[in-house]
This record gives structure tokens, C-alpha cells and sequence, in this order.
């Protein structure tokens, strides 16, 4: 069984970007998802809809780049209400409107926050990407990074923000684990490491305790923002570097 730790906001400060009243948040939480093309963002999105849907009001954006298939796929899986699941066509390389101009999902995000008012929780899909890409917090609240076992043992050792410091990494289709030659375990393990105490879930569709810790998280996550406490980390700055100065910057 996977290690989970739900004390993943050490700093404990105030968040500072959403709107409160008495130092409480006044919109649902954004959670993003993302990591490369595959892994399962989409499928994650499905069950953790299932799973939350009897007692949350949620809403998904998906972020595809030429098409609204991640989309039609929730619509068509039946997941939640169809209205509620709306589509952003980037028509650019996702981290694009993930990070560098977030205005397209932005407003999906206000769209649909002001159609179904009052939202518990939005769900915001990345298109497949690479592993620089990360939400950037004008966007979400926090964010989950999704790996899976078929994409290789090492991808966790090759690191990179998502994987390093987002809210949750998720290393998923644990169940595919025998048939590539995997351990996935040891890519858990090592996720810890890299980590620093943030938490890692092996997740596999066909794991009912993997997708309970899943919800369980998302859960304890959603109470942390509504009191107050979550702070919205940014995975990505840049990583240290050193200009002319000598001087190591992580500006
Ligand atoms: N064996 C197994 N397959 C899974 C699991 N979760 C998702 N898949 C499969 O993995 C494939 C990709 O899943 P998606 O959810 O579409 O992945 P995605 O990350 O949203 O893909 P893009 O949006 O194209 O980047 C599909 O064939 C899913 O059925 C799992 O837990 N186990």
C-alpha cells in the first residue's frame, strides 16, 4: 500500500489570491490536473466525479488542443450532468493556457462558477503535455500531476516541477504495473523523496482503496481551502540559475 499524508500545506499561511470573507474563501476550489498525454487525467476526472458528485456540486474544464474530445468523452461516460463539463480549445501548446495566459480557462472557469452557482469544487483538465507543464495558481487553487506506471520506472527520477511540488502527484495505472516491467512502488517511493513529504497516490481504476484515498484527499483538500488555510503554491519557478552576478537566483 502507498504512503498518503494529508499535511501537505506546511507553510500555513492564508492563501492570497482568492477572494474571502473573514479570511474565507467565497468561490468553490480549482483543482487542476495535470501531466503528460495519456496518463489518465481524464479517466481521473471521471472517478473522482462519480465518487464526488452525490455530495459535491462539481463542474469540469477540459483543455484539449484542436478538439472538445477529453469533453465529450465525460459527457459520454455520463459522469455528471452534461452542462456542467465544458471544453477549452487551446489551439496552442497546452502549458500555454495553463500557465503563461490563463484568460481562455479563466473565463470557462467564471462561466461556469456563475451558470451553477453555487459550485463546491472545479475541475480543470490540462491537455496532455510534457513534464515542465504546471497550472499556474491565477488559475487553481492547487493541482494534481498525473504519471502512470506505462510510461516508464523512471519518469518520476526525471523529475520536474509537477512532479516535485505539486499539491499531489498521482502515479497511475498501478494495475498495468506487472505487464510493463514496472514497480510501482519504488516509483511512489521515489516520488516521496523527491517530494519533500508532499503526498503520492498509486491509483488504478480497478483499485476501490487507491480511489478512496483519491477522494479522501481531494476531500481534506477542499476543507483545508474552505477554512481558510490553503495556500495556492506555484509548482513552477524557474529552477536556480545563475546569471553574470555569480549569484545562484530561483527567480
Ligand atoms: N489499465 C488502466 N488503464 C487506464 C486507467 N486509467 C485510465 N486508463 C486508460 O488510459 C488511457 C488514457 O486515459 P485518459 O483518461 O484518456 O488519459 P488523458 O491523460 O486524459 O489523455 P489526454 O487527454 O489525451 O492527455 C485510456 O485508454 C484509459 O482507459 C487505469 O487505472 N488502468
Amino acid at each position: 500500500m502507498f504512503e498518503h499524508r494529508y499535511d501537505a500545506h506546511p507553510q500555513g499561511q492564508p492563501p492570497t489570491h482568492a477572494p474571502t470573507s473573514a479570511g474565507r474563501p467565497i468561490r468553490p476550489m480549482r483543482l487542476g490536473v495535470a501531466g503528460p498525454v495519456g496518463t489518465g487525467k481524464s479517466s481521473l476526472i471521471g472517478l473522482l466525479c462519480r465518487q464526488l458528485s452525490p455530495q459535491l456540486s462539481l463542474g469540469v474544464i477540459t483543455n484539449d488542443i484542436y478538439t472538445d474530445e477529453d469533453a465529450r468523452m465525460l459527457r459520454a461516460a455520463g459522469v455528471l450532468d452534461p452542462e456542467r463539463i465544458r471544453a477549452v480549445e487551446t489551439g496552442a501548446c497546452p502549458h500555454t493556457a495553463i500557465r503563461d495566459d490563463v484568460t481562455m480557462n479563466l473565463l470557462a472557469v467564471e462561466d461556469l462558477e456563475r451558470d451553477f452557482e453555487p459550485l463546491d469544487l472545479v475541475l480543470v483538465e490540462s491537455g496532455g503535455d510534457n513534464l515542465t507543464a504546471t497550472f499556474s495558481p491565477a488559475l487553481v487553487d492547487a493541482q494534481i500531476f498525473v504519471l502512470d506506471v506505462a510510461g516508464g520506472g523512471d519518469v518520476v527520477r526525471k523529475g520536474g516541477p509537477g512532479i516535485a511540488r505539486a499539491d499531489l502527484l498521482v502515479v497511475n495505472k498501478t494495475d498495468l504495473a506487472p505487464y510493463v516491467g514496472v514497480d510501482a512502488q519504488l516509483m511512489a517511493r521515489e516520488g516521496h523523496l523527491v517530494r519533500d513529504g508532499r503526498p503520492v497516490i498509486g491509483l488504478s481504476r480497478d483499485d476501490a482503496t487507491s480511489i478512496a484515498h483519491l477522494r479522501a484527499w481531494v476531500l481534506h483538500s477542499l476543507a483545508h481551502y474552505r477554512s481558510g488555510r490553503h495556500v495556492p503554491v506555484d509548482p513552477g519557478p524557474m529552477a536556480p540559475h545563475v546569471h553574470a552576478d555569480g549569484v545562484v537566483h530561483s527567480h
